[in-house]
């Protein structure tokens, strides 16, 4: 199998309960919500894409021949010292790529190993951190894992609170709300607050990221 990777970077995860901790991140391209062209966003399932996942041209991207191959570009990323090697892969989404042979050859570097996805593809089980982030008009088939991570406002989820105390059902270990990014933040940001308050079960998700200037 060869796979399509966008970009590749070491930075900070900046999202989530694992937020500040050092990682890779693995971009693939390609999403099944959208085509990540701008003249589609308007007729996508999924709108307010704050990335860019087309091609294979950004740094660190490339097609990778077979599983090994990433792998390894995927280490020297990490570069010197084994402990705490983590590695996320997103997207685009990352379900429409990741297979066995993947997983075997990042775990078999040492790498635990999270997932950001839209959840309509089932996560495969060999992953360590399954973080999955609903999207309004899609059907959401991967109902449990590590984090659920629901951006809000979301036209379609953000006016039905029954949709999100139909989540609280699910079976998540954290329940995080993301602020939406978008022209309107600032308000983004207060419906988001109001929702924590509302609802003790859920946790504020930061992009911790956009405000320290990284990637
Ligand atoms: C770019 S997506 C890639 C992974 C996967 N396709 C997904 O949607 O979960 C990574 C994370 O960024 C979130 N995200 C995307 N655009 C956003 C925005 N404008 N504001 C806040 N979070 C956003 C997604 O919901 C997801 O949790
Ligand atoms: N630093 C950093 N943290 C992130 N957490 C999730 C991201 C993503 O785009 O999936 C992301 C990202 O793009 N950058
Ligand atoms: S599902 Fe994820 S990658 Fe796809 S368009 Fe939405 S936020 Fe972007
Ligand atoms: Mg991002």
């Amino acid at each position: 199998m060869t796979y399509a990777v966008k970009e590749m970077f070491l930075t900070l995860q900046g999202e989530g309960v694992h937020s500040g901790r050092r990682a890779v991140f693995l971009r693939f391209a390609g999403c099944n919500l959208w085509t990540g062209r701008e003249e589609d966003r308007r007729k996508a399932v999924c709108q307010f894409c704050d990335t860019d996942f087309v091609g294979t041209d950004g740094d660190g991207g490339g097609k990778f021949a077979d599983a090994a191959s990433l792998a390894d570009a995927a280490l020297a990323f990490w570069g010197e010292g084994q402990e705490g090697r983590y590695i996320v892969l997103t997207g685009g989404e990352p379900m429409l790529q990741i297979d066995e042979a993947l997983i075997d050859a990042l775990h078999a570097r040492g790498f635990t190993i999270a997932m950001e996805s839209n959840g309509t593809i089932a996560a495969h089980p060999g992953i360590d951190w399954v973080c999955i982030s609903p999207k309004a008009g899609s059907e959401v088939v991967q109902r449990s894992g590590n984090e659920l991570k629901l951006v809000w406002p979301q036209p379609g989820i953000g006016h039905s609170l029954a949709d999100v105390a139909g989540m609280e059902g699910w079976a998540f270990g954290h329940l995080l709300i993301q602020p939406l990014d978008d022209p309107n933040a600032p308000a983004n940001m207060q419906a988001a607050i109001d929702l924590v308050m509302a609802r003790p079960r859920w946790r504020l998700s930061l992009q911790s990221h956009k405000y320290l200037g990284l990637r």
